[in-house]
């Protein structure tokens, strides 16, 4: 019997080929057996050789030429087998040659694999086309080695099963008589185009996130902002605003208060109600905050450029932020306070020693009717070549030398004046005396007169209108106010009735 070594060792191995199932027998054997085993050597020899006829041609070949022969004319129908795939591998291999990549087994395929091409020209998208592409895959032309090897690594058997399991099933497409319908580029296009069309139609539209915020979207499942938070939400700042106005008018309202009446009317108001001081400084720094150049700012800086050791008195000192911003010992005087270093007080009588302090501030605050008894009392507790300053809102000085005129002639002195600011000018004197002119006595008898309506100040503003009469203590009697004294822009004078 054969031993399986020696078969094993004797067998031509040759790369690719596998488990060949046919091998050469040793010769022992066949003496052994007789003729007849002879005879089914040589079938198995001629089967062999009708299997290998298609392997490359380094392969190792035991037969010769006449046994091959033989071995065709006793097994006709596996050599015309092998003949006619020869043939078509001829065929498919000319085609191949002329439409490029390699090629399957069959002429159906063929033509499969040309419609695939097509298609994947076209780069068609669908469902369909996707199919297509993925038979065109399957069918997708192998390295012609590889394809051979399969071949022979089955051997005759094989042979058949590659013929039967290889070839491609016959699709429907290419069984079909009609060749696949095949778009020009024009109706791909269009094509494409339906498709996303109809795709976008069932598509949730692409819109901007804050298109989607503003919209109101029915359909979406985002649960709707309440609309009572909505409109709390609009109520809140209906009222904020209403409330803003509100204290703008009160503000309003509060200065007109203070630049129109007496100081001592100022007081009283402010007594009765304290919020309406707090309310008053809310609107004046609202408003002051927008200037380029806070007045107080600027007397900080010009009083940090002098010694520390002087005493400074802010007439109406408001949120005392000009005590804030020195070293100085600061006296703080206003209507209310805003700050404990406030000493709540009508300026007009301020609590200080005469001539006890050597700065006498009004910045913004000479306000009311008597602005001389402000003036007067700063110069009462002034000490003799002391420093009064003062800052007023630009728009309120019809004329500055009138006004600086009037001050001379209450003791001071004009050192220097600004006008260059827009929003406000600054003047400083020093107290040379004490006032010239009337007593506290004949002023409120003017001012009396004035409530009463005794005489006419026909375009003067109030201010300035009451420290002209205030000024005008050389009059004992009617007195027409004129020429350098009185007169302002040439046609306005002021009647005097003066009650000594
Ligand atoms: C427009 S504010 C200026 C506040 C501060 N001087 C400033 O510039 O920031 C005017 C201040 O003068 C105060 N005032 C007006 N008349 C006053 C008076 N007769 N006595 C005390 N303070 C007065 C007001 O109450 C107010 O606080």
């Amino acid at each position: 019997m054969f031993e399986e070594p020696e078969w094993a060792e004797a067998a031509p191995v040759a790369a690719g080929l596998g488990p060949v199932t046919s091998r050469p027998l040793p010769a022992a054997a066949s003496q052994n057996k007789g003729s007849k085993c002879h005879q089914l050597l040589a079938t198995l020899r001629t089967l062999e050789a009708a299997s290998l006829s298609q392997n490359p041609p380094s392969l190792p070949s035991s037969d010769s030429e006449e046994e091959e022969v033989k071995r065709k004319k006793k097994c006709p129908k596996k050599a015309s087998f092998a003949s006619a795939s020869a043939e078509v591998g001829k065929k498919r291999k000319k085609k191949c040659q002329k439409q490029g990549p390699p090629c399957s087994d069959s002429e159906e395929e063929v033509e499969r694999k040309k419609t695939c091409r097509k298609q994947a020209l076209l780069g068609s998208n669908s469902a369909e086309e996707e199919k297509r592409k993925r038979k065109c895959q399957k069918h997708a032309p192998l390295n012609p080695a590889q394809h051979l090897d399969d071949a022979d690594q089955t051997g005759p058997k094989a042979w058949k099963n590659s013929a039967t399991n290889d070839l491609p099933k016959p699709s429907p497409e290419s069984t079909s008589p009609k060749p696949p319908h095949t778009l020009s580029r024009k109706q791909w296009r269009n094509r494409q185009k339906n498709k996303r069309r109809h795709k976008n139609k069932f598509r949730s539209p692409e819109v901007p996130d804050q298109a989607l915020a503003e919209a109101p979207t029915e359909k979406t499942e985002v649960p709707p902002v309440p609309r009572t938070e909505n409109h709390e939400a609009r109520a809140g700042a209906l009222r904020a605003r209403m409330a803003q106005r509100l204290d703008g008018a009160r503000f309003r309202y509060l200065n007109e208060q203070l630049y129109s009446r007496p100081s001592s009317a100022a007081q009283r108001l402010f007594q009765e109600d304290p919020e309406a001081f707090i309310l008053y400084h809310r609107g004046f720094q609202s408003q002051v905050k927008k200037w380029p150049l806070q007045p107080v700012d600027r007397i900080a800086k010009d009083l940090r450029q002098r010694p520390a050791s002087l005493v400074v008195a802010d007439f109406g000192c408001g949120d005392c932020r000009l005590a804030s911003s020195i070293r100085n010992p600061v006296h703080c005087f206003d209507l209310a306070s805003l700050d404990p270093r406030v000493t709540v007080c009508d300026m007009a009588q301020v609590p200080l020693e005469d001539e006890s302090v050597d700065v006498a501030v009004f910045c913004l605050s000479l306000m009311g009717t008597n602005i001389r008894d402000f003036l007067e009392e700063a110069n009462r507790v002034l000490k003799p070549g002391g420093l009064l300053k003062v800052a007023e809102v630009s728009s309120r000085f019809e004329d500055v030398w009138t006004f600086l005129r009037a001050v001379t002639k209450l003791g001071f002195k004009v050192v220097s004046k600004d006008l260059t600011n827009s929003h406000f000018f600054l003047f400083d004197f020093q107290k040379t005396g004490p006032p010239q002119l009337l007593t506290r006595s004949g002023q409120m008898q003017i001012l009396q007169q004035e409530e009463k309506g005794g005489f006419r100040i026909p375009v003067l503003p109030r201010l300035w209108a009451g420290l002209v009469l205030a000024l005008d203590s050389s009059a004992q009697q009617e007195t027409e106010v004129g020429g350098t004294e009185g007169r302002v822009d040439g046609a306005v004078y002021v009647r005097v009735m003066w009650l000594h």
